[in-house]
């Protein structure tokens, strides 16, 4: 374990078996309808649980990349920006946009704005992590890997000041290093 790390939340393993489940119920959902989704995973930290989910959707799906941000250190700014567009039309196509963490939920709001203004059919969320506690849109996600509390996660894509991305599992940091 990396000895910066206080306690690992969901492991390996964890993360392996729910993204399974997930990727059943994404292909079992979108089975009947006349196009596969185009997964758009949010750079950077949905890479990790885009690849593992991937494996799981038994359907013809696409994925396309967006990189949009508003963050600085543990906290939200609030102002998004983006960094990267999409490069495929989401016109008429059915998007499901994949997270890492839905935390106040500014980010997801603001990407499903954007797309459903680009005219895409409709726009589902999927995260790994969902933190309802520190919510300030109406955003649910659709489809939820592990609920986690008020806590300031990394591991499995996620950051803390672009260090811990690449750990396989998902944790806590040692209260020291949250400065
Ligand atoms: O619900 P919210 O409060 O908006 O927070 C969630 C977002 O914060 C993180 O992204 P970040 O901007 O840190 O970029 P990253 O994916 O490159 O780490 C995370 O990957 C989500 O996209
Ligand atoms: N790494 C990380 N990024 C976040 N972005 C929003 N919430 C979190 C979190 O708990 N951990």
């Amino acid at each position: 374990m990396n000895p910066d790390i206080k306690t690992i939340l969901y492991s390996e393993e964890q993360i392996r078996e729910r993204s399974e489940e997930l990727g059943k119920q994404i292909a079992e959902d979108y089975r009947d309808r006349p196009q596969a989704p185009l997964l758009v995973a949010l750079l950077r930290g949905s890479v990790p649980f885009l690849a593992e989910l991937i494996k799981h959707i038994d359907l013809d799906i696409e994925y396309d990349f967006m990189d949009v941000t508003s963050y600085e250190g543990t906290n939200s700014t609030g102002d998004i920006k983006i960094l990267k567009d999409l490069d495929t039309s989401v016109k008429g196509r059915d998007i499901l946009v994949v997270e890492d963490i839905v935390d106040t939920g500014k980010t997801v709001a603001a990407v499903r704005e954007m797309l459903m203004h680009k005219g895409a059919s409709s726009v589902k969320i999927v995260t790994l992590l969902n933190k309802p506690s520190r919510r300030t849109e109406q955003e649910e996600p659709d489809y939820v890997g592990f609920f986690v509390d008020n806590l300031f996660v990394v591991g499995f894509g996620m950051d803390f000041n672009q260090k811990y991305r690449c750990l396989p599992y998902i944790g806590v940091l040692k209260d020291e290093l949250y400065q």
